[in-house]
């Protein structure tokens, strides 16, 4: 019988522990992208603090669940920032608060139960706290090295579906939305605000995805309607075998950037809470996305930036990002 990938790679790394070879990735590599690494070892680096066993899963899975990593003090506080923001006590440039595309074009509702998303809270003081969180960023520099940028932040606010299904996010890549590479340089860390289920609606992840390529997104043809930007594989394959990501409050997963995830609808009548960073190695590099599946997002993107700023100024999709990121540990080398 064919052995499992992930043993594959027990016996590849057993093998070379013996033979002296180190597989230990090192931060000398990991600060020069380019360095040679084991093939064995694409997507993590050694800095002692994932096990070899987690490593492998990363490698196998595209992603690993940490839990209890976000103290419950912390995840308090970032939720009473949420509220004042959403009763505006709190203006914070380049924040964008998203509300649910099916309340927005409908009923009119005030207040965080019209909220389905903060986006870009990297001005806000406390929110950012997440983002520097000295046991998140242990973590993080597995993925990407030393040099760390805070590229995108998120405070999800699922909403209770309305019925029109809108409260789902279909199915994607991240990727899809960065022009900058490395891809395997790059991670998603989530944490769970609260208890997230099946009920309403947790990460939908496809494992082992990580290891394909960038795929086609755009709109789903869903007939309530979608959110804003809310791409989805274009040729969604549903048969692929699924892993619901059920978490307690203060869990945090962290995930590659080309695994294709998602979440359902909720349908609970609470809000489902999760906040986000993505981070990406500060050396990483922008790459022109012209001619390739992500000429879409990137229109999408300048479109929103010159209704924003108005036509005189260009941001370009690459720029939207730069003036995003903030580094939080190292030196800001390229992004
Ligand atoms: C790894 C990354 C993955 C992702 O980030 S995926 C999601 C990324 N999404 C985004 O970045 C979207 C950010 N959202 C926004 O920019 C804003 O919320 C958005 C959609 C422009 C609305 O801005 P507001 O300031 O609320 O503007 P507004 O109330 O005047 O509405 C302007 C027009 O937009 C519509 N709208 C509002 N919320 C929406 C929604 N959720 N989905 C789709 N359309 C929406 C609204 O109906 C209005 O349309 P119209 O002009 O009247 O036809
Ligand atoms: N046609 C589709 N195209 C893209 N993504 C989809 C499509 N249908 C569902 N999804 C996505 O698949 C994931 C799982 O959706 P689903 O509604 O089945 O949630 P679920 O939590 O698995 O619920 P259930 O318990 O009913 O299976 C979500 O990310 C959802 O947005
Ligand atoms: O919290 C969720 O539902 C997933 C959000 C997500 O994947 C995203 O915004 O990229
Ligand atoms: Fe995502
Ligand atoms: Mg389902």
């Amino acid at each position: 019988m064919a052995l499992r990938a992930a043993d594959r790679l027990k016996v590849v790394l057993n093998h070379l522990d013996r033979s002296g070879v180190n597989v230990r990735t090192s931060f000398t590599s990991a600060q020069n992208l380019s360095h040679h690494r084991p093939e064995a070892l694409q997507y993590t680096f050694d800095t002692d603090v994932l096990s070899p066993e987690q490593r492998l899963a990363y490698e196998e899975d595209g992603f690993i669940l940490i839990k209890n990593l976000v103290s419950e003090e912390d995840i308090n506080r970032f939720r009473k920032e949420f509220e004042r923001i959403c009763k505006r006590d709190v203006k914070i440039p380049g924040l964008v608060v998203m509300r649910d595309v099916s309340i927005a074009k409908s009923e009119f509702v005030q207040g965080e139960k019209a909220v389905t998303k903060l986006q870009d809270f990297q001005e806000d003081l406390e929110l950012f706290r997440y983002c520097t969180l000295p046991q998140i960023l242990k973590y993080v520099e597995c993925f990407t090295g030393p040099n760390i940028m805070a590229m995108h932040t998120m405070l999800i606010n699922k909403p209770p579906d309305t019925g029109k299904k809108t409260s789902r996010h279909p199915m994607h890549q991240d990727l899809h939305y960065f022009p900058f590479r490395p891809a395997d340089r790059i991670v998603c860390a989530w944490t769970a605000m609260e208890k997230v289920t099946r009920q309403n609606g947790c990460l939908v992840v496809l494992p082992g995805t990580h290891k394909g390529t960038l795929q086609e997104h755009n709109y789903p043809e869903w007939e309530g309607g979608v959110n804003k930007m809310y791409h989805g594989i274009r040729n969604y394959n549903p048969n692929h075998p699924r892993v619901h990501l059920e978490m307690e409050k203060g869990d945090t997963v962290f995930f590659h950037p080309l695994l294709i995830h998602g979440s359902g609808m909720n349908r609970t009548p609470g809000f489902r809470k999760a906040i986000s960073c993505h981070y990406a190695s500060a050396d990483c590099h922008y790459i022109d996305v012209e001619g390739t599946t992500q000429e879409n997002i990137s229109k999408e993107v300048e479109e929103l930036a010159r209704k924003r700023v108005g036509n005189d100024a260009t941001i370009s999709f690459q720029d939207s990002w730069a003036v995003r990121g903030r580094l939080v540990q190292g030196d800001r080398t390229s992004l």
